[in-house]
C-alpha cells in the first residue's frame, strides 16, 4: 500500500486524514466507515459506480455536509469543528456548472472573488484568467461557452483564492478528449506546486493519470493504492478471448460460476475472477467453438473494478443479505 494512504505515516504531511466517516439517509449508510489519507502534493483518484457515496465524501470532506461519525482533518484542520475555515481553504468544483451563464468570464471570476472576500480582487481575477489561459475570452458569456471553456472557467473559479486543496467531483464528465487531457494537464501543474487534489471520475484513463486511487462501493472502500498496488492486491485472474461473433458470449459467461467480470476491449473479451479452476470451467463450456483463442492476460483496473462490486455486498438493497448468498454460491460453486 501506498506511505500516502498509510495511517500511521507523518500526519504532517497528509491534506487529508479522515477515519470512520460516515453519512446515513433515512437508515440507509450512503458512505460507511470511509478512512482516507492522501498526502500534501498528491493526485488521488475517487472511483465508484454512481450513487456509490463518492459526492456524499467529499462534502464531508470540505465542511458542507456534517457527517453522523468519523473524526479527522483536512489541511490540518478538524473537519468537524472547524468547517467554515476549511470551506475557505479548499477549492470544490461540483458535478453541475455552479457559475452564471448570463455573466461574462470575468464577471463570474469577480463575482467569486468577492464571495471569497480577497482583498486584491482585480489581481486575483487578472491571475485566475491567465493561469487557465482565459485571458482572451474574459469578455465571452459563460452560457456560450464550449463544455471545455465551461470546466475551465469551473477550474479558475475553484483556484481563485489558492486553496491548497483540490476537491473535483466528476470535473470532465461530457468534455472532449482533447479538453480533457488539457484539464489533466492543469492538475498536474497544480499538484507540482503542491496543491493537493481528489478527483472524482468514471473515465478509466483519467484513473491512470492519477498518483494514486481509492475505489468506493455502497458506501465502504473496497481498494486503495497505486493503479499497480489496486491490480496486485486484487488477485484477479484474467483470460482474453478473441474471435469471430463473440458478442453471443458475454451473457452465458456473466452467470457462470466464479466469473466476476466479463467485459468487451475492442475486439476482445476480458473473463475474470478469483478461483482459477472455476473460471477454467466456464471457458470450457466455449473451447469448442471454431476461431476463438484464449489467452492468459494481465488484469486492467477496470476488470478489477468490476470484479470488486460483483463481489461486494450491496447495503443499498433490501435483499442484501440473499444477494451476498448468492455471489457466495457463485463464487464456491
Ligand atoms: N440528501 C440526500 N438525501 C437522501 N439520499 C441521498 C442524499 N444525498 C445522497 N443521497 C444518496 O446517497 C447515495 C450516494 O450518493 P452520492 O451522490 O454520494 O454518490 P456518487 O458516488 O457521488 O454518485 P455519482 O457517481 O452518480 O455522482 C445515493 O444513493 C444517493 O441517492
Amino acid at each position: 500500500m501506498n506511505a500516502a494512504m498509510n495511517t500511521s505515516a507523518d500526519t504532517g504531511n497528509l491534506a487529508i486524514n479522515v477515519h470512520g466517516l460516515s453519512k446515513s439517509y433515512g437508515g440507509r449508510a450512503v458512505v460507511d466507515k470511509v478512512q482516507l489519507q492522501v498526502a500534501k502534493g498528491r493526485i488521488c483518484g475517487f472511483l465508484g459506480p454512481n450513487g456509490s457515496g463518492k459526492t456524499t465524501t467529499i462534502r464531508m470532506l470540505c465542511g458542507l455536509l456534517t457527517p453522523d461519525a468519523g473524526t479527522g482533518s483536512c489541511l490540518g484542520l478538524d473537519i468537524i469543528k472547524q468547517a467554515e475555515q476549511i470551506k475557505r481553504q479548499v477549492g470544490y468544483m461540483t458535478q453541475k456548472f455552479g457559475l452564471y451563464d448570463d455573466l461574462s468570464i470575468r464577471q463570474n471570476l469577480d463575482f467569486v472573488a468577492r464571495l471569497f472576500e480577497l482583498p486584491s480582487r482585480k489581481n486575483a481575477v487578472d491571475q485566475s484568467l491567465e493561469r487557465l489561459g482565459l485571458t482572451a475570452r474574459q469578455h465571452q458569456l459563460a452560457g456560450s461557452l464550449s463544455g471545455g471553456w465551461k470546466q475551465r472557467l469551473a477550474l479558475a473559479a475553484c483556484l481563485i483564492h489558492e486553496p491548497r486543496l483540490l476537491l473535483l467531483d466528476e470535473p470532465t464528465a461530457g468534455v472532449d478528449p482533447k479538453a480533457r487531457r488539457d484539464f489533466w494537464d492543469q492538475i498536474h501543474l497544480l499538484a507540482d506546486q503542491g496543491i493537493t487534489v481528489l478527483v472524482s471520475t468514471h473515465y478509466m484513463d483519467e484513473a491512470e493519470r492519477c498518483h494514486e486511487l481509492c475505489y468506493i462501493a455502497y458506501g465502504k472502500i473496497l481498494a486503495r493504492g497505486t493503479e499497480a498496488e489496486i491490480i496486485r492486491d486484487s488477485k484477479l485472474k484474467v483470460w482474453t478471448l478473441q474471435g469471430e461473433q463473440l458478442g453471443a458470449l458475454l451473457e452465458p459467461l456473466k452467470s457462470a460460476p466464479g466469473v466476476l467480470s466479463v467485459a468487451a476491449f475492442g475486439n476482445a473479451v476480458h473473463v475474470a475472477g478469483l478461483d482459477e479452476t472455476l473460471i477454467q470451467q466456464a471457458l470450457d463450456t466455449i473451447r469448442h467453438q471454431a476461431n476463438i483463442q484464449i489467452t492468459p492476460s494481465a488484469a486492467n483496473l477496470e476488470d478489477v473494478f468490476i470484479s470488486l462490486i460483483a463481489s461486494a455486498p450491496d447495503n443499498f438493497s433490501k435483499d442484501d443479505v440473499q444477494q451476498v448468498q448468492k455471489i457466495r454460491q457463485k463464487v464456491t460453486a
